[in-house]
């Protein structure tokens, strides 16, 4: 049910408005009543605060962060991130996980941890703006609004203007 692959460009034009359009189609599609939205700090977690607005659902949906379970922690520490708010029982629900940009699966490994301290969800999927491809662990997304190839030295990532809308910020190393 994911967008076909986007050819490479040398000169990379992502449209983070046009994308977020074909994720909130998406997301539609695989919605039950009793899915919750998660999104991973902090793109993930802007995305399920929009999409949640725009699909006209109550309350604010769940904010997932990876800071406790990531692998590189010992290097890192723990940053002065957002932190997990799970507004709702986690024991049971079908959760879907948003984030901007699936790349080696760490992280998502890193939140899928984070879930489950707080309980047994009855099932978990994940909903990403753009898959980038270079994974390291066998995790994918049941749905992508694109599919990229990016030289590893790129890093690619969401921002939000004050206006709320969205674009993508792509660095080299
Ligand atoms: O656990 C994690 C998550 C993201 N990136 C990493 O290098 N490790």
């Amino acid at each position: 049910m994911s967008a076909p692959p986007t050819p490479a460009a040398g000169r990379l034009e992502l449209d983070a408005e046009a994308l977020y359009r074909e994720l909130l189609r998406g997301v539609r599609q695989m919605l039950t009543p009793a899915t919750h939205l998660a999104g991973i700090t902090s793109g993930g977690a802007w995305l399920a605060e929009r999409l949640q607005r725009d699909l006209g659902r109550e309350g604010a949906p769940g904010v997932l962060s990876s800071a406790l379970h990531r692998d590189d922690f010992a290097q890192r520490g723990l940053a002065a991130s957002a932190q997990t708010v799970l507004p709702f029982e986690v024991d049971g629900a079908d959760v879907l996980v948003l984030d901007d940009v699936l790349y080696t699966g760490r992280t998502i490994r890193a939140v899928l941890n984070e879930l489950f301290d707080y309980g047994r969800p009855a099932s978990v999927r994940l909903a990403v703006l753009v898959d980038r491809g270079g994974r390291q662990l066998p995790v994918q997304a049941d749905f992508a609004a694109a599919r990229v190839a990016l030289p590893a030295a790129q890093s690619l990532a969401l921002a939000r203007a004050a206006d709320g809308t969205f674009h993508f910020q792509v660095n080299e190393a």
